[in-house]
């Protein structure tokens, strides 16, 4: 939610359309654009104020320029009034905060209260600015977050009807602390859950367990509060948002705000002659790509805001747009700067003032600038590299001509298999969403510690079982088995000294996270989390950090320490893993023809044992090292695909089901809302537990974590779209746009980039429409 003000005109400068046909004026420059769409202006859709909305939040939100609510904040502001939980799932800055907040501020006048959870500190504190802003004398709003001094929180609890947190403070404080929160509980009417999107995955089901928690302590308070959920636009919005409230939820998803034209060119690098991993092409780098467009850009006079997905991608792409100019136009190369968190905060200030005052033309940022930095009403935006979901392309792409004017953004592909799709079927991406919000509450590993302060918050009772979802009986039984909560006649009881809270790891991946520690200095660089530290920073690991670069000396996981120094090699590690699969449990199946679908339970075994050494930057092999760290385990869910006899050469079979897995792993965050680092894959030719052509994608987190779920519900979906993304790519026999993985544990071998396609177009052959 940005500041309640008139919306201000721009100034002039060159349309920027006119600038994206003179990029394209050269023929090589415009065989790259895969697609244009002109994303058409909208007209605004005005409804009238609810006769029910209190008189001071109008009369201070007409002068500010907002005459009357849009059509689809009056209609989530009426479900909410009348009683129904609901999910607005609309654009960028169509206005989402007002929709919740014509009930909330009713609600507050009418001496009930409200809780507002956002998923950062930052956000909190930027709608209480915005709230407090609108000087509502019976609203009494303060955020309740880790920042709280302690005679604050006294007043909070006692005073405040109007609290904004966060879910880890409800989790460790509010909920805990209940009774000295009961004259707030008792008048709760709304809780707003901004920014849905956010709770996904393990996250996601953590969170989803609190709410219940808070519902059910709302509940001994006597009052079942209406859920307010905001939202990036996905796929599915109600389905979600009832996962994460244990609510039925009405979705509203018709976006009645007005907005500009944006022209939005979507731009595929060209290959090049450099050869990397197996002799595969490699493509111009996307970074590369974006510093020539934002200085092309930049000599147009087109204020330009460009979005790279590393902090070391800004800095090069802001040096590389310099470089440029100072060639070109000497004079604008100053005028082209780099972005992002880790500066001092003064000189982003100072960053964010001369992007404003346009003194600076082009600017190279992370998503540091993404969220709650008022910068807006730029004339072009480029994208490098898909940012990970719809909601967060539109977030960086409304940047420019949010003011009305119209825009030019350009989505520049890297070389990812997920990239290579979008560019390719612009349909995903300005179509029907097809990426859903996923989370899996019933996680055993997520549901425990949550029944545990449940117990601790109000003893468990048998009526609390539906409540937590089917697995809870079976997991009360075992919690009680080791001791962590005792049966009594009324019910389940937390009976032990430590904070049952301390048993949920809400933002977490597992064990404890490896410190990675200057061995010269003493300097705390940074840490990885545990499962990862086995690949990334094991004896003789090459780590970046910042832009340096790094030797891993030792790693004593007993200490969960990495012990580093600077240094400058040539060349790059990959760490070498043997993983094994087991299949526990079949939870659903399916036929399509001879091949099979499953999704279930699954044991993971992975051991690092070895690490190659790559001259960089052409990828050459210079050797491998074995290494000695124990196996992990890790038991989670999957989605697995069986194909009987498949119609290719036996010696063609294990990289053609290899090459089907990486891409598969590649395009499943088009589905699901995930990284392709938060899910692993396994594929074999003969699957002991199948015995037969079978691959695996699985959950990277314990228990599972709702990708692999999301990825059986819309298999045919998925599958058809690994297949086309794997023929769109121009190069002969694979490359990292298509086949190549960037995390394999086996060194990119064996692969086949026909026999994947072969084999997909033989699973898919009978495949639901
Ligand atoms: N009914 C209205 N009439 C005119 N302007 C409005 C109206 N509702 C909201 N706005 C303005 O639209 C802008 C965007 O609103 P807001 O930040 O609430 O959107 P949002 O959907 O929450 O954004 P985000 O997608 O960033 O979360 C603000 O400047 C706000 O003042």
């Amino acid at each position: 939610m940005s500041d309640w003000k008139p919306v201000r005109p721009s100034e002039t400068s060159p349309p920027p359309v006119q600038a994206l046909d003179r990029l394209l004026a050269t023929p090589a420059r415009r065989e790259r654009v895969t697609h244009v769409e002109v994303v058409p202006a909208r007209q605004g859709r005005r409804a009238a104020w609810p006769d029910w909305v209190p008189e001071p939040l109008v009369n201070r939100l007409v002068p500010a320029g907002i005459e009357a609510p849009w059509e689809h904040q009056a209609e989530a502001a009426a479900h909410a009034r009348d009683g129904r939980s609901v999910i607005i799932a609309t654009g960028t800055a169509s206005g989402k905060s007002l929709a919740y907040l014509m009930p909330a501020v009713a609600a507050a006048h009418e001496d009930g209260s409200v809780l507002y959870l956002a998923p950062t500190k930052a956000l909190a504190a930027d709608q209480l600015r915005a709230l407090r802003a609108l000087r509502l004398t019976r609203v009494r709003a303060a955020t309740y977050d880790g920042d709280t001094p302690p005679d604050e929180r006294t007043w909070i609890r006692q005073h405040a009807n109007y609290v904004l947190t966060n879910p880890d403070m409800l989790h460790r404080g509010i909920l805990p602390g209940h009774g000295r929160w009961s004259g707030f509980l008792r008048r709760l009417r709304y809780v707003i859950v901004d920014e849905a999107h956010g709770y996904r995955g393990v996250f996601g089901s953590h969170v989803a367990q609190i709410l219940r928690r808070l519902r059910r302590v709302c509940a001994r308070y006597g009052t079942s509060p209406v859920f307010v959920l905001a939202s990036a636009t996905t796929a599915e919005p109600a389905v979600t948002a009832s996962r994460l409230t244990g609510l039925d939820v009405t979705a509203v998803t018709a976006d009645a705000s007005p907005r500009g034209a944006t022209t939005f060119a979507l731009w595929e690098p060209p290959l090049t002659d450099l050869r990397g991993e197996g002799g595969a092409p490699v493509r111009r780098a996307a970074t590369a790509e974006t510093a020539d467009l934002l200085a092309d850009l930049v000599v147009e006079g087109v204020q330009t805001l460009a979005f790279v997905r590393s902090r070391r991608g800004a800095e090069s792409v802001s040096l590389g747009a310099r470089r440029v100019l100072a060639e070109v136009e000497p004079g604008l190369a100053d005028r082209v700067a780099a972005y992002r968190a880790g500066y001092l905060a003064e000189d982003r200030r100072a960053l964010e003032a001369a992007l404003r005052g346009r003194e600076l033309v082009g600017l190279a940022t992370t998503n540091a600038l993404e969220l709650g930095v008022d910068v807006s009403g730029l004339d072009a935006v480029i994208v490098c590299g898909w940012p990970g979901t719809r909601a967060s392309l539109w977030q960086q792409a409304g940047r420019a001509g949010r003011t009305g004017r119209d825009a030019l953004a350009v989505l520049v592909a890297r070389d990812d298999p997920l990239d290579t799709y979008l560019v390719h079927h612009p349909e995903a991406i300005f179509g029907t969403p097809v990426e859903a919000t996923v989370l899996d509450p019933g996680n055993p590993y997520v549901l425990e510690p949550h029944l545990c302060a449940a117990a601790a918050e109000l003893p468990l009772t048998e009526q609390d079982l539906g409540l937590f979802g089917p697995e809870t009986a079976a997991l009360l039984a075992d919690l009680v088995r080791r001791g962590l909560l005792r049966r009594r006649p009324s019910g389940w009881y937390w009976t032990r000294r430590e904070r049952a809270t301390d048993l949920a790891d809400l933002r977490g991946s597992g064990g404890a996270p490896v410190q990675v520690v200057e061995a010269g200095t003493g300097r705390l660089l940074g840490t990885v989390d545990e499962p990862s530290a086995h690949t990334t920073v094991h004896a003789g690991a090459v780590y970046l950090h910042q832009g340096e670069t790094y030797l891993v000396e030792v790693l004593d996981l007993d200490d969960s320490v990495a012990l580093v120094s600077a240094a400058e090699p040539d060349y790059s590690t990959n760490a070498r893993d043997v993983t094994d699969i087991r299949i526990l449990e079949t939870f659903r199946s399916t036929s399509w023809g001879a091949a099979t679908l499953h999704f279930g339970s699954v044991e993971v075994t992975r051991q690092v044992v070895a690490y190659q050494m790559r001259r960089q930057p052409s990828g050459t092999v210079l050797g491998e090292k074995p290494l000695d760290l124990p196996p992990r385990t890790l038991r989670t869910r999957a989605v697995w695909w069986t194909l009987p006899s498949p119609d290719l050469a036996e010696a063609d079979l294990a990289g053609a089901a290899h090459a089907a897995e990486h891409a598969s792993i590649g395009l499943l965050p088009l589905f699901a809302t995930c990284d392709r680092w938060d899910i692993g894959g396994v594929s074999t030719a003969l699957h002991p537990d199948t015995g037969l052509l079978t691959v695996f994608v699985y959950d990277g987190h314990e228990g599972g974590a709702g990708f692999a779920e999301r990825g059986y519900s819309d298999a045919a979906g998925w599958l058809r779209a690994t297949r086309l993304a794997i023929a769109a790519c121009e190069c002969e026999a694979g490359c990292p746009s298509c086949i190549q993985s960037p995390k394999c544990g086996n060194g990119n071998e064996p692969l086949s980039k026909q026999g994947a396609l072969d084999l997909l177009a033989e699973l898919l052959a009978e495949a639901p429409g």
